[in-house]
C-alpha cells in the first residue's frame, strides 16, 4: 500500500534526513516507525503526503508512484494526524472533525452526521462534545478529536506522528487501547511515528528501529525484542528487554497448571477429604459444564453443605490469549499467587507466577532461534 524504493532525503544545508531507505507497508498494516530524536522519522512520513519532496527515490501509495500526483488530491486519500493536534479554535468540535469531509464538498447534514459517527467511534459521545470548543476539552479528548478528523474522510492510509505524545502516561495508555480496538475495526495503512519503543511494541504490526537517516531493523515487535538484529537495536531496545516481552507474548493453554478442582453440587466435606488428600489448601470451583464458579478454601469446607454454597467470586482472571502482562498486573492487584485463564466461561487453569517466567523465557528463546514457542525447549533459572 505505501512502499518506499531508495529515498534520500538531503536538506538544502547537507542534512541527510534519510537515507537510501527501502521498505513497504501492507494493506491494513500498523508499522512504527521509531528511534530516537532527529533520525529522519517525521521526514519519512511528511514525504508519504508530499509535506517535503524527496531529494532522490520514489514512494508508492496504492501503487501509484505519488511523484505524479496532484498534492492535494494525494492528500485527500491521507489522514494526519500531529501531536499538537491542530484543531481551529474557534469551531466546535463536531465542525472541526467535519473539516475535511467539509473541504471535499459533501452536504453539511452529510458531513456533521458523519463527524458525529467517528467522534462516537473515538469514544466521545457526539452531543455532549460535539458542541464544545476545543480549549473545553481535556488534551486526551483532543487527542481523540484529531483522530477522528483524521478520519472523517475515510482514508485508505493514515499518517500519525506522535499522536498521543501530548498526554500523560495513563490517559496515554487508554487513547492507544481505543485506538487498536477502533483500527481492529477500520483497518487503515497506519504509519505511526514515535520515539517510545513500549509504544511501537503496543501499536505496531511491524516496527521499523531508525538509526541516522536508516531503517536497522525492520520486523514484527516479537522478533525486534526477542532477536534485535544489530548492537544499536538491541541498545534502543533495552536492557529490560523481558519485561518488555511481557506485552507482546500470549498466555499459551500450554502455560498453564491444573489445581485440584471441586464440583459446585459436591458435598463440602468430600470435597474437604480429596484436597487433604492432594495435600492442597484450595480448589477451583466449576460448574458441570466446567465454567468456572469461583474457587474456595479448605478451612471453609469444614462448615458443611455444599461447595457451591461456600464458593468465592474469582476476580483474579485474564482470558487465555491475554498478553502476559496483564495476567501479571492481575496478580499484583489481586494479591493472587496465581490467576485463573478462562476461555469465554470455560476454565483452562491457573497461570502461576513460575509458569508466567517459564513462558516468558521459552518466548525470548524462541524468537532467539527463529522459531515458534512450542519448538523451543524451557531453560530454568537455574541453567542461565
Ligand atoms: N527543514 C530542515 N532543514 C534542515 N534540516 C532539517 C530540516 N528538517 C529536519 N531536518 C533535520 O533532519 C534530521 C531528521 O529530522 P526529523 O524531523 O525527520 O527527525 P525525527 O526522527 O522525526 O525527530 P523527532 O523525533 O525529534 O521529531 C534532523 O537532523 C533534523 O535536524
Amino acid at each position: 500500500m505505501i512502499r518506499f524504493e531508495q529515498v534520500t532525503k538531503r536538506y538544502p544545508d547537507g542534512t541527510t534526513a534519510v537515507d537510501d531507505l527501502s521498505f513497504e507497508v501492507s494493506e491494513g498494516e500498523l508499522v512504527t516507525l521509531v528511534g530516537p530524536s532527529g533520525c529522519g522519522k517525521t521526514t519519512t512520513m511528511m514525504m508519504v503526503n508530499r509535506l517535503i519532496e524527496p531529494t532522490s527515490g520514489r514512494i508508492f501509495v496504492g501503487g501509484e508512484d505519488i511523484a505524479a500526483v496532484d498534492p492535494v488530491r494525494l492528500r485527500r486519500r491521507i489522514g494526519y494526524v500531529i501531536q499538537q493536534v491542530g484543531l481551529f479554535p474557534h469551531r466546535t468540535v463536531l465542525d472541526n472533525t467535519a473539516t475535511v469531509p467539509a473541504l471535499l464538498g459533501w452536504k453539511r447534514a452529510k458531513a456533521r452526521a458523519r463527524a458525529a459517527e467517528l467522534l462516537d467511534l473515538v469514544g466521545l459521545d457526539p452531543r455532549t462534545y460535539g458542541p464544545r470548543y476545543p480549549q473545553q476539552l481535556s488534551g486526551g479528548q483532543r487527542q481523540r478529536v484529531g483522530v477522528a478528523r483524521a478520519l472523517a474522510a475515510d482514508p485508505p492510509v493514515l499518517l500519525m506522528d506522535e499522536p498521543f505524545g501530548a498526554v500523560d502516561p495513563v490517559v496515554r495508555e487508554q487513547l492507544q487501547d481505543e485506538f487498536l480496538r477502533m483500527q481492529a475495526a477500520v483497518r487503515k495503512t497506519v504509519l505511526l511515528v514515535t520515539h517510545d519503543i513500549e509504544e511501537a511494541v503496543r501499536l505496531g504490526d511491524r516496527i521499523a528501529v531508525y538509526g541516522q537517516g536508516r531503517i536497522e531493523q525492520f520486523d514484527t515487535p516479537g522478533a525486534v525484542l526477542g532477536a534485535p538484529a544489530t548492537a544499536y537495536v538491541a541498545g534502543f531496545v533495552g536492557a529490560d528487554r523481558g519485561l518488555k516481552r511481557l506485552s507482546v507474548t500470549e498466555i499459551e493453554p500450554d502455560d498453564l497448571e491444573q489445581p485440584p478442582v471441586a464440583r459446585g453440587d459436591e458435598p463440602a466435606e468430600r470435597a474437604a477429604r480429596r484436597l487433604r488428600a492432594e495435600d492442597a489448601r484450595w480448589a477451583v470451583v466449576l460448574d458441570p459444564g466446567g465454567d468456572l464458579r469461583g474457587w474456595v478454601g479448605i478451612d471453609e469446607l469444614a462448615a458443611g453443605g455444599t461447595v457451591g454454597d461456600l464458593v468465592h467470586r474469582m476476580t483474579a482472571w485474564v482470558p487465555v490469549g491475554a498478553p502476559l502482562k496483564q495476567a501479571f498486573g492481575v496478580m499484583l492487584q489481586h494479591d493472587a499467587g496465581w490467576v485463573a485463564v478462562l476461555d469465554g466461561a470455560r476454565f483452562l487453569g491457573v497461570l502461576t507466577p513460575a509458569k508466567l517466567h517459564e513462558a516468558l523465557r521459552r518466548s525470548v528463546d524462541a524468537d532467539a532461534r527463529g522459531v515458534t514457542r512450542g519448538q523451543a525447549g524451557f531453560h530454568s533459572v537455574s541453567d542461565a
